[in-house]
């Protein structure tokens, strides 16, 4: 059966080909944005990441009209670690071009939130001012994961690497990853499970300085308070905070105290 992660993935290998025949360079750059894994790292409360999102395959148009700009700025001044904006037009209505402008405005850490197969997408997201990318070990080779892996790392980027259970836990780990999100959305069912993050902590090696990330379906302060008590150091949130009329409130009430416990 095809997947939407599938469908994802072959539109992405045809955006590639176009970015490849237009062959934008690699701007000169230095990337001067605190580093996400210091700030998060040992972090006594629960660190936020704020995303853009328009819309997303699992619920449709949520935010289409969006000002990233305005956005950004209530992130910022909310206290976000980071801001994640999604790239992705076909699915998720977002772009490089939010990207850019989001960097324009805030100087915090800036995630690019796409599905990253090759090395000119990871030169776009540095064009446009990224100092994090993802790499989805569900959307990858081993091979293609450890490549793009280094060659964002040796550009300057830090890199947020996405799992969804022990297996590509294990694949993160002997890669090196030291920014570990796992994904509570199923990229192929769009079920939704807190207990992913809760199951992966339990396994998680904290003691070895690495940052475990909770992604997707953290809807309030019981949910942020329920992977923060297993360890997560900060959580992924789109959907909620593109919904909610006070952003600054929220995202102080998410910052919840954290704490490392054994199931
Ligand atoms: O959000 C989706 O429907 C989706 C579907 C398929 C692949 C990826 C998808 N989302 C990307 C994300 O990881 C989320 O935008 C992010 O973690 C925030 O999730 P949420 O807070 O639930 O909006």
């Amino acid at each position: 059966m095809t997947t939407i992660l599938d469908k994802i993935l072959l539109e992405k290998k045809k955006q590639i080909e176009i970015m490849l025949e237009n062959d934008v360079p690699l701007q000169e750059h230095k990337i001067t944005r605190p580093s996400l894994f210091d700030q998060l790292y040992g972090t006594e409360h629960l660190q936020i990441i704020s995303e853009i999102k328009r819309a997303s395959p699992s619920k449709g148009l949520i935010a289409a009209g969006v000002n990233p700009v305005v956005l950004a700025n209530a992130y910022y001044e909310a206290g976000a670690v980071c801001i994640s904006v999604l790239t992705d037009t076909p699915f998720f209505q977002g772009s490089f071009q939010d990207l850019a402008v989001v960097s324009d405005t805030v100087p915090i850490a800036l995630l690019c939130k796409d599905f990253i197969l090759h090395k000119v997408q990871i030169d776009q997201a540095i064009n446009a001012g990224a100092s994090v990318i993802l790499l989805i070990v569900a959307a990858l080779s081993e091979k293609e994961l450890q490549n793009l892996y280094e060659y964002a790392t040796s550009e300057g980027l830090e890199v947020l690497v996405e799992i969804h259970d022990s297996i590509e836990l294990e694949t993160a780990l002997k890669m090196g990853a030291k920014l570990i999100g796992v994904n509570n959305r199923d990229l192929r069912s769009f079920e939704v499970d807190l207990s992913r993050t809760t199951e992966i902590a339990s396994i998680f090696p904290f003691h070895e300085k690495r940052v475990l990330i909770s992604e997707s379906g953290i809807r309030n302060v019981e949910d942020a308070a329920q992977v923060a008590r297993y360890g997560a150091s900060a959580v992924l949130v789109g959907e909620s905070l593109m919904k909610i009329g006070d952003v600054r409130a929220t995202i102080n009430d998410l910052k919840v105290k954290r704490g490392v416990i054994t199931p």
